[in-house]
């Protein structure tokens, strides 16, 4: 076991030294490795793409990482929605494997950014996705910064993804036209790359019982907390990054490769006073690493990786229908529904605009029905290239299509099988699909592609859509028979600006992030109140993250809304006229710089008692003084 050092065991926070200083420092040093290496600084920026082939073997070797990385791109990408990004996850070699959002403009930019360019700092000198995996550490490339001549309106913040062995697997990038607000874009995806790395760490790490630590109390059950899974016989098993970072352990190896470390070579205490002193509790209590420095820790049981079942599923459930009932009559009505003619083979059609809940809510039917221990399978009926959706829905056999794997693959209506196959947005399906679907549906049975024989399949089949499906109907956009074949009852969940229940509807959100004492102050939830969230719950639920992640275990208030929300909070008032109560003297984003400034005024200049009495990481508040040019 490496020296513990007292210094780094004392907070997980980030080193003190200034983030942008230690970003310039990075990109020089890039440009001093391209220039070494005679990169060509007018090289045409969509020249490193690998063939069809190569980019199905990278994806299948990337299945898990993929699986957990989508559904925290998907939040990223709402997030940012406003700043035209494109959300982008590369393999370790910077080749670019998944992209979600709008993107940017340029077209020659845009080649380059499609799944299956490489961006490795080799193949397109200094760049964010490149430079972070050379540097092993977040990084933010704009404008002229790149190396290269084509990339100079580019904005890009890069952060690498590391597995739970240190090794380094993937980078998540959001890159837009310079043009663009690029305001908190690398803290959001800080962030998101936290998430894919702790749901990568639970996926694979080993361990009987979980200790979690920190050294300041509130960041326990937060993204930042230390976890060590110990086996039964206290020898650790898995460790992750935050947790290596506190022991002071080294962060570019296998710690424990080849290594044993029983509890008692980390903490100051023996597995078994351990043991006796936490037993059966999930409270909080002081422990101290045997460099002295004091922890405070709470242990949990664990479900070891093995032990778990292998269930294709894109995200964890996160709700039950009981939790999801928070109050609105017509939901309650569409729960009641539910379970009115749950386990009765009755085909479910979910509406409701996007961002309503649909999807999360089928994820609560599965678990309520019969079906609960077989595989929810969800498949984006909009997000799938058109080429791959066959595929991908009817799986196919060996050899079918080209870069297809070498022994075929079940798709998703084959892996849905004794479970439910959720179809979302199912009114984006192209027509010539529907056709096929719809025989499935009639005869449950199942033809892969390049295959004679068809498999008997049973599901049961919850389809969602933001769209009006009648209206599709009567355009011949969606075929009359498979409308009624999936519809055997419609529940409409209601916007969020409809719904009677926005009080408990953000405690629950405030429980699902691991923050349910958070505090949100009353002006914050006046201007929720009347907000008419066109971004449903999902933007409500990206908001909140956002708010508890800059508020540091603080109270809400509006210093932690990013400057964008605060812009459409203050345009939706305006938009909403006379009606509205009157809208405060100053704008909002006004007030928040305005207490900055007071506070800047209050504390002499004093950085950290600003941030303290603000309730704002320092980070946080040298942006904010930046575009307040005070620093
Ligand atoms: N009742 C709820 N409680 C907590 N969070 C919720 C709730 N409903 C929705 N959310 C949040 O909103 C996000 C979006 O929900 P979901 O994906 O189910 O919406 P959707 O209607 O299927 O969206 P889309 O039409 O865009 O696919 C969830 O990931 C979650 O963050």
């Amino acid at each position: 076991m490496s020296q513990l050092s007292p210094a780094s065991a004392q907070t997980a926070l980030p080193a003190m030294r200034d983030d942008q200083l230690a970003i310039a420092e990075a990109i020089e040093r890039s440009w001093r490795r391209c220039m070494v290496k005679g990169v060509d600084e007018q090289a045409p920026a969509h020249d490193q793409i690998i063939t069809a082939q190569e980019l199905s073997q990278r994806l299948e070797k990337n299945r898990l990482l993929l699986t957990h990385a989508e559904p925290e791109m998907l939040t990223l990408s709402g997030q940012i929605a406003h700043t035209r990004s494109l959300v982008i996850l590369t393999d370790s070699d910077g080749v670019i494997l998944r992209t979600m959002g709008e993107g940017v403009e340029q077209g020659d930019i845009r080649a380059s950014l499609l799944p299956g360019a490489s961006w490795s700092e080799e193949h397109r000198g200094t760049n964010a996705i490149g430079t972070a995996l050379v540097e092993r550490a977040p990084i933010s490339v704009q404008g002229a910064e790149h190396f290269m001549a084509y990339h100079h309106s580019l904005s890009c913040s890069a952060v690498p993804i590391f597995a739970a062995n240190n090794q380094l697997v993937a980078t998540l990038d959001v890159s837009n036209d310079l043009n663009q607000p690029q305001q908190h874009t690398l803290a959001l995806v800080k962030m998101a790359a936290q998430m894919v790395e702790n749901r990568l760490f639970h996926a694979t790490a080993q361990g009987e019982i979980g200790v979690h630590f920190h050294a300041r109390a509130e960041f326990i059950g937060t993204l930042w907390e230390g976890l060590a899974l110990f086996d039964d016989d206290g020898q650790l098993r898995a460790i992750n990054r935050s947790g290596q970072f506190q022991f002071g352990l080294p962060l570019d190896e296998d710690v424990l490769a080849n290594r044993r470390v029983p509890f008692a070579d980390v903490f100051d205490e023996s597995w078994a006073a351990f043991r006796q002193r936490c037993q059966g509790s999930d409270l909080l209590f002081p422990l101290q690493l045997r460099n002295g420095a004091r922890l405070f820790a709470r242990t949990s049981l664990q479900n070891t990786a093995r032990a778990r079942p292998v269930v294709v599923q894109a995200r964890e459930s996160a709700a039950s229908l009981e939790m999801l009932d928070t109050g609105d009559p017509q939901l309650k009505l569409a729960i009641s529904q539910v379970k009115q003619v749950l386990n009765r083979d009755i085909p479910l059609l979910v509406l409701g605009d996007t961002g309503a809940g649909k999807e999360l809510f089928s994820r609560a039917i599965h678990d309520a029905s019969n079906r609960r221990e077989r595989p929810f399978v969800a498949v984006n009926c909009a997000a799938l290239p058109e080429g791959l959706i066959e595929a991908e829905l009817f799986g196919y056999e060996e050899g079918a299509y080209t870069g297809a794997k070498r022994k075929g693959n079940h798709g998703k209506i084959q892996q849905a099988d004794g479970g439910t196959l959720f179809l979302d947005e199912i009114g984006d399906m192209p027509l010539s699909l529907q056709a096929r679907l719809l025989r499935v549906l009639q005869e449950r049975c199942v033809t892969p592609l390049g295959s004679s024989k068809s498999i008997p399949v049973n599901f049961m089949l919850i389809s969602a859509t933001n769209q009006k499906l009648k209206d599709k109907v009567a355009a011949g956009e969606f075929r009359s028979d498979l409308y009624y074949r999936i519809n055997g009852l419609a529940l409409q969940l209601p916007a969020l600006r409809q719904r009677h229940d926005l009080q408990r509807l953000i405690s629950l959100i405030l429980q699902v992030e691991q923050s349910p004492h958070t505090e949100i102050n009353s002006e914050v939830m006046a201007l929720f109140a009347r907000h008419p969230w066109p971004g449903n719950v999902r933007q409500l639920h990206n908001v909140l993250r956002t708010a508890i992640a800059l508020a540091d275990g603080g109270e809400i208030s509006l210093l932690h809304l990013t400057q964008d929300f605060l812009e459409e909070l203050q345009a939706a008032g305006q938009a909403a006229g006379n009606d509205q109560p009157p809208r405060p003297a100053l704008t909002l984003k006004a007030q928040s710089d305005a207490a900055i400034t007071a506070a800047m005024q209050q504390h002499a200049g004093n950085v950290s008692a600003v941030a303290r009495q603000l309730g704002m990481s320092r980070n946080t508040l040298y942006r904010r003084l930046k575009a307040l040019a005070l620093s």
